[in-house]
């Protein structure tokens, strides 16, 4: 997967050198550059926001840089998809990481202030597919952080990043999953700790007990938590049992 972020604060990103992302660069797996978008303006000061027309507070990301900075970054008839983030999205959600790692090239446009001249998505609309996409109901003070998240969502679900390729499908939101539990929760060593012992069937070496406990908890914990989301499982009458208890 190709991946390109433009941000007024490069340093932001970082941490796509650590961990297993930085990893997956390593092997060449994620292919991941970062863009200052400042490199295309073009006055002494980088200007790259200006007052809103109408009024109102703050300022507005100006539409030249960012138009020069997608022309140079994006080929005319490449494959690239631009996402943008910004409170006003689509939710960004499981499924749309899913659909987003099967994608060969991601551009990841970093919005500030007030956000992106809105003429910038339209021109690029006109030459490849653009995703408005918010990864809450909270406001942050720019995209940075939501395409971190958004990268860590996506690039953990390529094959072979994730260290047992398998965890990412048993995922609460996992795509293509039947259901959709919480996970419950999860113990190591050592077997007590602080007087607090590990629940014994997770000792027991009984695999159909640990299954059954396991998704016990997970709907327990759905039920207390997420109660909107037991309605997206395919409940059978152990599990009713155990939502009735
Ligand atoms: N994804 C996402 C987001 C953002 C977000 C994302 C990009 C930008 C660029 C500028 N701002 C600040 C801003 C702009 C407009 C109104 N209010 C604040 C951003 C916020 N906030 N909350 C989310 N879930």
């Amino acid at each position: 997967m190709k991946l390109d972020i433009v941000t007024i604060f490069p340093d932001y990103f970082a941490p796509l050198d650590v961990s297993l992302l930085g990893k997956a660069r390593q092997r060449g797996d994620v292919d991941a550059h970062v863009h200052d978008l400042r490199g295309w303006a073009h006055d002494r000061h980088r200007t790259v926001d200006d007052t809103p027309y109408g009024g109102g507070p703050g300022m507005v990301m100006k539409p030249e840089p960012w138009g020069e900075a997608l022309d140079a970054i994006v080929p005319p008839g490449s494959s690239a998809r631009l996402v943008v983030p910004t409170p006003s999205g689509r939710p960004f959600t499981q499924e749309l990481a899913g659909a987003y790692a099967a994608e060969p090239w991601l551009v990841f446009a970093c919005g500030r202030y007030e956000g992106i001249d809105a003429r910038v998505i339209e021109d690029a609309r006109s030459r490849m597919p653009v995703d408005e996409v918010s990864i809450g109901d909270y406001v942050l003070a720019g995209g940075e952080s939501a395409v971190l998240v958004m990268v860590e969502a996506v690039t953990r679900l390529l094959p072979g990043v994730l260290g047992n390729a398998g965890s990412a499908a048993d995922d609460s939101f996992a795509p293509g999953r039947m259901e959709a539990l919480l996970e419950g929760p999860v113990y190591t060593k050592p077997p007590d700790w602080r007087g607090r012992p590990v629940p014994p069937v997770l000792m027991s070496g009984n695999h159909g007990a640990i299954a059954r406990w396991r998704r016990d908890e997970a709907l327990r914990r759905t039920a207390a938590i997420r109660p909107e989301l037991i309605a997206r499982n395919a409940l059978d009458d152990a599990d009713r049992r155990t939502l009735s208890e």
